[in-house]
């Protein structure tokens, strides 16, 4: 069931005076860490009678991310998560000049006194916000009386290895094809999408045809390899494996592919939009000698992943 959200822009909606309980942060990827953030809004939310709400950026360039710049979640992606989770009211901002040079009493008195009527305000405890990320969970306790919110922190997550469960971390899980643990902190598949676009027409004479992704947002790219994966196309979920790379056997030095072939699938979905998640890394990508080679170890892959989800996910 979809969930009923309301969404406030606050550089043009009038101020939303609806007392509303906020999660801050910037919530790369949703991960458990950030679910835990949710929960509490959601409880608090209840027990108060406040809207569960959050302060979301519109742009993708936050400023934390250093040189980083791709990503675990779109804006959309976090909408469709955080409404399971329970949150209600979105409120995006522009996270522009005007926004970056907002000391942190101005964004205390414009953003979460004024303009989100914040009764309660939820955060981890490293938050950092306002001009140069001087404000911390201190200066958010310090103006608590004057501007009628409490401050409630929450705890972080762990990892098995007792570091804090990031979005940083988990960027970096995933670029070494460490999918399953990065899933097991996302408490989800990892999940991109795009339209699938044409390719060399050279899957279907190999008996796999692939269907080729162009994305829809700067997504952290897994490394090289074939993935058992899960395709979503209008609204049917379907196994599959997954290659990324450039398809060395053919060509050397092209730009780099995601390609899935689709179990029990035969129709042309070209300029479709569909998702793929990740379910667990099988091997890496090689360059064999000939076709013949490449098709013979496709099949292998293609029994693997029937092995795998036999074994795990049935
Ligand atoms: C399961 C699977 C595994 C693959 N593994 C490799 C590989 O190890 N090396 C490689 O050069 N290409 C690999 N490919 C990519 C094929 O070369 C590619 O799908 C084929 O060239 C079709 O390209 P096209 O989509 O442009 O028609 C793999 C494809 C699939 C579906
Ligand atoms: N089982 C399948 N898995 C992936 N794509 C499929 C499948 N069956 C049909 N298709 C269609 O065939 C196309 C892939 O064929 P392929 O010969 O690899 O062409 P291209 O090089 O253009 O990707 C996909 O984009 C999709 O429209």
């Amino acid at each position: 069931m979809k969930e009923k959200i309301r969404i406030y822009d606050l550089n043009s909606d009038l101020p939303d005076l609806e007392k509303k309980v906020v999660s801050l942060g910037y919530f790369d990827g949703v991960h458990l860490g950030h679910q835990k953030l949710m929960k509490r809004n959601v409880d608090l939310s209840k027990k108060y009678g406040y809207t569960p709400s959050i302060l979301l950026f519109k742009e993708n360039t936050k400023t934390t991310v250093k040189d980083d710049k791709r990503y675990l979640s779109s804006l959309e992606d976090k909408v469709e998560i955080l409404s399971q989770l329970g949150i209600k009211t979105f409120c995006l901002v522009n996270f522009d000049e005007n926004f970056m040079k907002l000391s942190p009493t101005d964004f205390i008195k414009t953003i979460i006194a004024e303009k989100l009527n914040a009764k309660i305000i939820i955060v981890g405890d490293d938050y950092r916000f306002g001009y140069k990320a001087s404000g911390t969970v201190d200066t958010l306790r310090e103006y608590e009386n004057i501007f009628a919110y409490i401050t409630d922190v929450v705890d972080f997550e762990m990892e098995d290895d007792h570091a804090k469960i990031s979005s940083g971390h988990l960027r970096n899980f995933i670029r070494n094809g460490e999918i399953k643990k990065a899933n097991k902190y996302l408490g989800r598949p990892y999940k991109i999408r795009g339209k699938v676009v044409h390719g060399k027409r050279r899957g279907r004479l190999l008996n796999f045809p692939t269907a080729n992704l162009d994305l829809s947002f700067p997504y952290v790219i897994p490394t090289d390899g074939v993935y058992l994966t899960i395709t979503n196309i209008r609204g049917k979920d379907y196994y599959g494996l997954t290659n990324i790379g450039s398809n060395p056997t053919f060509e050397e030095g092209d730009d780099k592919k995601i390609e899935t072939f689709i179990f029990d699938f035969n129709d042309s979905i070209y300029d479709e939009d569909i998702s793929v998640e990740f379910i667990e890394f099988l091997r890496p990508d090689f360059k064999f000698n000939s076709a013949e080679e490449l098709i013979a170890q496709m099949d292998k892959d293609k029994e693997n992943g029937l092995n795998y989800i036999e074994k795990h996910l049935k």
